[in-house]
């Protein structure tokens, strides 16, 4: 587990206790999944590589520190677009590439309906936004994605993880490092992660 790394942090959690909650209306979630974002990405990056710059500040001239890295948000459709934003505003010139997939009901496999990756990769790393780790499927199929278009260095970041989804990429993809809010009990079923929050997509959308 060396390479999931849980979010301490005690705003994430109360954050995560509304989000969860069945009354909590789209407009509400949709906040809390960009606020959610944006405190588990401070901690998924907490490792990029920045590099000295020579600036003028009104006093003096000084050597500060710029990232070095060209970031990649790729959210995965539908429920990863709305972890979108609240990245984007703490770094908005990172590139978005969408991939869209959707889970069978039935198989629970993911389908691939949209990717509109450029041919070579265009950025040093690759965050994965999905707010569900299920069985993981989704997220594997993602990586492969991601992998064979080039990527070097790839995490995952999202809000809740079942430990079947964990395992799916640990074992697929063990050098991609997960970063959660938290890791539930198990998936029901139907593939549902419990106690979870239900469906993040139609939660979003208002599609339930
Ligand atoms: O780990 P897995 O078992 O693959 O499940 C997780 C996937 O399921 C959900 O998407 P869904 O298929 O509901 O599509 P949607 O975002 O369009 O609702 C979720 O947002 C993940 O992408
Ligand atoms: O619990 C789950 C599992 C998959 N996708 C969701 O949106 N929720
Ligand atoms: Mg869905």
């Amino acid at each position: 587990m060396s390479n999931v790394h849980v979010s301490p942090h005690p705003l994430v959690a109360h954050k995560l206790s509304l989000l969860r909650q069945a009354s909590t209306e789209p407009k509400k979630f949709r906040q809390l999944i960009k606020e959610l974002a944006a405190l588990l990405v401070y901690e998924a990056t907490l490792d990029l590589a920045t590099e000295p710059v020579e600036i003028e500040t009104p006093i003096m001239r000084t050597t500060a520190y710029r990232l070095q890295e060209k970031i990649g948000l790729v959210p995965i459709l539908r429920a990863g677009l709305g972890m979108v934003e609240g990245i984007w505003e703490l770094m908005p010139s990172a590139e978005v590439w969408h991939i869209g997939l959707y889970r069978d009901e039935r198989t629970l496999k993911p389908v691939e309906y949209y990717n509109k990756l450029p041919t070579e990769p265009t950025v040093s790393v690759c965050l994965i936004l999905d707010p569900m780790l299920a069985t993981g499927g989704s997220a594997v199929a993602t990586v492969d994605i991601l992998k064979r278009w080039g990527a070097k260095k790839i995490k995952f970041v999202g809000l809740i993880a079942a430990p079947e989804g964990i395992q799916a990429m640990q074992s697929a993809h063990p050098d991609v490092p997960i970063y959660v809010a938290h890791i539930d009990e198990r998936l029901n079923e139907h593939g549902y992660i419990v106690p979870g929050l239900g469906d993040a997509g139609d939660r979003q959308f208002g599609t339930a």
